[in-house]
């Protein structure tokens, strides 16, 4: 039968300790730039340049439909909301500073939860 899962990553604890990190997430100050789709009608070229937009909010409603498996998909999205913003903005703006940002505090929480 299926190993039991050992790793917070894998047991039953890994749902909601995705609802808890989101939830910092979204509070944090420089969260702003990511709560919500990018509007590409509002912003040139996003459309064509990032092929898997993301952001809080639809990681919100992939929780809440049950759609990641533990917590390992659910960060693989949330590298995601950083990657796409590295990708489309300067390191040296506003929103790019608010993606370093951002990714730093998700790093050192998620990181300091598993220990
Ligand atoms: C992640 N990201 C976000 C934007 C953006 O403009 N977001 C809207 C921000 N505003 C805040 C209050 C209303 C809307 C552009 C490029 C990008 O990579």
């Amino acid at each position: 039968c299926a190993k039991k899962a050992k790793t917070a990553k894998d047991d039953k604890n890994g749902l909601p300790l995705c609802r808890m990190l989101l939830a910092e997430l979204e509070a944090h100050r420089d969260a702003w730039p990511f709560l919500t789709p990018v509007n590409h009608k509002a912003v040139p070229g996003y459309r064509k340049v990032i092929k898997k937009p993301m952001d809080f909010s639809t990681i919100k409603e992939k929780l809440a439909n049950n759609q990641y498996l533990n917590l390992e998909t659910f960060i693989i999205d949330v590298n995601l909301v950083f990657d796409n913003c590295e990708k489309f903005n300067e390191d040296d703006s506003e929103i790019g500073r608010a993606g370093h940002n951002m990714r730093r505090f998700f790093d050192k929480r998620w990181t300091e939860l598993l220990q």
